[in-house]
């Protein structure tokens, strides 16, 4: 028998793509589908908004995203969406040989200056980023393992102190950790947050670099990861991109897929945030009781929580918990210990042309940069002079998007704005109350100095700026992440008799791709 109501808490991408999936397995009207969100909008953080500007006379409009911005091409279940969506006109790619996918720098706490991340041979040999690249991949390949035994859990950055040494672990490890979870490297479990690395350890019997090149050399790993999604031709038009987004942002997707929503008659709710779920009906024929804040009642056959795991906890908690929901919390709690991060994401753009028509060059062509964690570390202001704005990284979105950018008459070929995005916060902001947090037009005036030194340019006034605080945002995963994440799925299947399943960014990874993939695999087995 299908599930005769489905309740998704939760309209963030895990919670929409939950829906979907669902409401096409289970089609209307044998079964219903009402999907709850808290805030006024769907969509959680993805948020992409079209900017109308004058520049030297001429009007134009620049694309600006406050949440994540591209999208990379392995993920089979985004591929699958945009087939589904019928989203491929809109899509802008980048290719693996563009110069966003090629140049990645870091800035070094301290010093002035972007410095190039090293790609090819020589510049390991001569740049100092590559000479320590260098030293780090030969000393994993001649080291013999030297691991800690299977069952613990190490942080990102005590594995790649033992591999790679702790020079490696704090410049490369923590710079790659702020861009993804905007998190401190030696909070965060390495099974979790990179699984392949930890796979390519075992492969290579304790060495990163020697299970890399036996996997590049292994039959095995050449299964088809697309099988069983229907991506249609995509998979080909990907081939040689390194990244992609939409003409009109990653907000394209939110919007498609509410727009499928409503064809396919899925129930949405907006701003009325679920304040109370109970378990009632029989032992064998459960059903869920959720009431949200303006009090509308609703009973469902079968649930999924898209919910953050903290607001999740606290529902359960304010519900009166039974015995067996108690120790499902317990898991719930210490699986929330890493606080989620908070990131602020400051979007800047400039001309690209100066009113006589010459090349505004603010910045290399490339990715971006990312910041390591300073030598004085993120505790407070006074102590870590090398970065007293918490700068994580700067995205130099034009050089990969300006596509989506436009402007009446162009002059040239070269895109009409030059736009990047500052992001700030993370761990600095566990240990510091920020003045900025209640009026973040403040932060304003102190970044042209920081960015300044970070890219040995004067910046000129932005023509537009816009600033997000995206609160407990990323929720990392902390040490015993994996085996916490199995024992609450198998408490939950218990407690709620195989009808309640928990999904989301906190229990099944961070990216977009991870996301829409949980939301896919969502009620498989109803
Ligand atoms: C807005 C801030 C975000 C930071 N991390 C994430 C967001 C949305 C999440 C994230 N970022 C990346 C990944 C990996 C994606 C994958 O492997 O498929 C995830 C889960 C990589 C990444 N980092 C930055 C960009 C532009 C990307 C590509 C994906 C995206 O558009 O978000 C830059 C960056 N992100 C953060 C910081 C501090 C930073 C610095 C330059 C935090």
């Amino acid at each position: 028998m299908p599930p005769s109501h489905i309740g998704i808490l939760g309209g963030g991408l895990s919670g929409l793509s939950a829906a979907f999936h669902l409401a096409r397995r289970f089609p209307s009207p044998a079964t219903r589908i009402t999907l709850i969100e808290a805030a006024p909008r769907l969509g959680g953080w993805v948020r992409s908004e079209r900017v109308a500007l004058q520049v030297h006379g001429r009007k134009g409009s620049v694309l600006l995203e406050a949440g994540p911005r591209t999208l990379r091409p392995n993920s089979p279940a985004v591929l699958e969406l945009i087939n589904l969506l019928n989203l491929e006109k809109s899509l802008i790619t980048v290719p693996r040989t563009a110069p966003a996918a090629q140049n990645r720098f870091l800035h070094i706490p301290g010093t002035r200056g972007l410095a190039r991340i090293p790609t090819a041979i020589p510049s390991m040999i001569t740049s100092p980023l590559g000479k320590m690249m260098m030293a780090a991949v030969l000393r994993d390949l001649f080291k013999s393992s030297n691991g800690p035994s299977s069952d613990t859990d190490e942080s990102v950055d005590a594995f790649l102190t033992r591999r790679f040494g702790p020079k490696f672990a704090q410049t490369f490890g923590s710079a790659l950790v702020h861009g993804i979870y905007a998190a401190d490297s030696r909070m965060l479990s390495v099974r979790a947050a990179f699984p392949m690395l930890y796979d390519l350890t075992r492969r290579g019997k304790g060495s990163v670099v020697r299970g890399a090149i036996k996997s590049a050399f292994s039959k095995s790993d050449k299964t088809n990861p697309m099988k069983g999604y229907d991506v249609g031709d995509i998979k080909q038009k990907m081939e040689a991109v390194s990244v992609f987004s939409f003409k009109d942002g990653l907000e394209t997707i939110v919007k498609e897929m509410e727009l499928e929503l409503d064809r396919l008659g899925v129930q949405m709710v907006k701003g009325d945030p679920v304040s109370s779920f109970a378990m009632n009906g029989t032992e064998s024929e459960p059903s869920f009781e959720v009431t949200t804040a303006s009090g509308s009642l609703y009973q469902f056959s079968h649930f999924v929580s898209a919910l953050p795991l903290p607001r999740l906890h606290t529902l359960l908690e304010t519900s009166g918990p039974s015995r067996s929901e108690a120790s499902a919390m317990q898991t719930l709690d210490s699986l929330t210990t890493v606080p989620a991060s908070s990131v602020t994401v400051v979007n800047l753009v400039f001309p690209a042309y100066t009113r006589e028509g010459r090349p505004l060059r603010l910045h290399p062509p490339g990715f971006g940069y990312l910041v390591p964690r300073p030598n004085s570390g993120y505790i407070s202001e006074a102590t870590r002079p090398e970065n007293p704005l918490g700068v994580l990284g700067t995205v130099f979105d034009s050089c990969a998007l300006s596509d989506q950018d436009e402007i009446e008459s162009p002059s040239g070929g070269g895109p009409p704005f030059i736009k990047m995005t500052v992001m700030i916060g993370g761990p600095y902001y566990a240990s510091l109350p920020y003045p900025w947090n209640d009026n973040l037009q403040l932060l304003l005036p102190f970044l042209p100095r920081t960015l300044s030194t970070h890219m040995s340019v004067e910046l000129p006034v932005p023509i537009c700026h816009r600033v997000h605080h995206h609160s407990a945002c990323i929720p990392p995963p902390g040490a015993g992440h994996l085996s916490r994440v199995r024992e609450l799925r198998d408490h939950a299947k218990k407690l709620w008799r195989g009808r309640g399943e928990i999904i989301g960014a906190g229990v099944g990874g961070v990216s977009v791709g991870d996301c829409i993939e949980g939301g896919r695999r969502a009620g498989l087995e109803w």
